[in-house]
């Protein structure tokens, strides 16, 4: 049995149990279970702090889990990105009063840094000679340091920005990271049986989200054209139709292009183009 990491609380645990119920996986009705066996599927789930996720990955306790590449990397333990999942995305960021006016990570030498995250900040003003006079580990709030005189500079998830403005903070210097979420596995040893099904599982809901299935019509003589702005994963389909002048033809589309392809299909003379949503798939 695959034992899976799943988040317990925060940003990440809706999301993440809301992508394996549409893979097909059991999920928790009440939030005290914590661990939750789906024998159909030959997996168990673990419900896990998020911060703890990457920990017992890498001890080799649970085979593989999903949480936060801020997460991770800040966890130093022995696990390591196996996919990237697409949700609760954020940037790592440093902030400090708006009318320090503060302009690169240079200026946080002989500065006091709070975060919930010692580790990132730490080997990422190292790397670059900067050194902070005190690095404060905060479990969250810590945009509220400065205020309350702990800190001079912090570093932070940003999602929106609203709860830096909210402060009275600005965002400085490059981003220290981009995360979102991930699926992780221990670095060393085998992999584990059955992460190639929970992979390919996942990569199916994700691609179902990321493209549509498009339908049209088109004159024969346009097939080739028309082809060609819907070129499909592989290859589109092409059918022959009733009315022998006329073709149909089917193929994958990015969800996010879908009324710029409608548009140039119409105007090259496609007729009767319909969208579908995919529910699942295997590519
Ligand atoms: N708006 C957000 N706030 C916090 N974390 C976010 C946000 N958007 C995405 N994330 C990501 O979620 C993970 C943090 O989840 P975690 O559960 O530790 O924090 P949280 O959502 O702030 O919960 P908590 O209230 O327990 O602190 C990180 O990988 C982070 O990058
Ligand atoms: O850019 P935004 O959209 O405002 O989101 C980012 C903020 O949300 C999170 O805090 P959370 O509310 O989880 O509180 P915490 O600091 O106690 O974790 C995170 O730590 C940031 O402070
Ligand atoms: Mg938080």
């Amino acid at each position: 049995m695959l034992r899976i990491a799943v988040p317990n609380k925060g940003s990440l645990s809706e999301p993440a149990a809301e992508m394996l119920r549409e893979a097909g996986y059991r999920q928790r009705r009440d939030s005290r279970e914590l661990v939750l066996p789906d024998p159909d599927n030959d997996v168990e789930f673990f419900f896990l702090r998020p911060r703890d996720i990457a920990v017992y990955v890498g001890a080799g306790t649970v085979d593989v889990g999903i949480t936060g590449r801020d997460l991770l990397l800040d966890s130093e333990s022995a696990a390591s990105e196996h996919l990237r999942l697409g949700f609760a995305r954020s940037t790592f960021r440093f902030a400090a009063p708006a009318a320090q006016d503060l302009q690169d990570a240079s200026e946080i030498a002989g500065r006091r840094v709070a975060t919930s995250y010692p580790v990132l900040v730490r080997a990422y003003l190292a790397e670059r000679g900067v050194a902070p006079s005190e690095i404060v580990r905060l479990d969250g709030a810590v945009e509220t340091a400065i205020r309350l005189g702990v800190a001079d500079v912090i570093a932070d998830v940003v999602e929106t920005g609203t709860t830096l403005r909210a402060a009275g903070l600005a965002i400085f210097g490059e981003p220290i990271l981009r995360s979102e979420a991930v699926l992780v596995r221990r670095s060393d040893g085998d992999e584990p049986a059955g992460l190639d099904v929970l992979t390919r599982r996942l990569q199916g809901v994700m691609t179902a989200h990321e493209y549509v299935l498009m339908d049209y019509d088109v004159p024969l003589a346009l097939v080739d054209e028309a082809v060609a702005i819907t070129p499909g994963l592989e290859s589109p389909t092409v059918s022959p139709l009733h009315n022998r002048e006329w073709a149909a033809v089917r193929a994958m589309v990015r969800r996010s292009d879908t009324n710029r392809v409608m548009d140039t299909l119409y105007d090259l003379g496609a007729r009767a183009i319909l969208v579908t949503s995919i529910h699942a798939c295997r590519l």
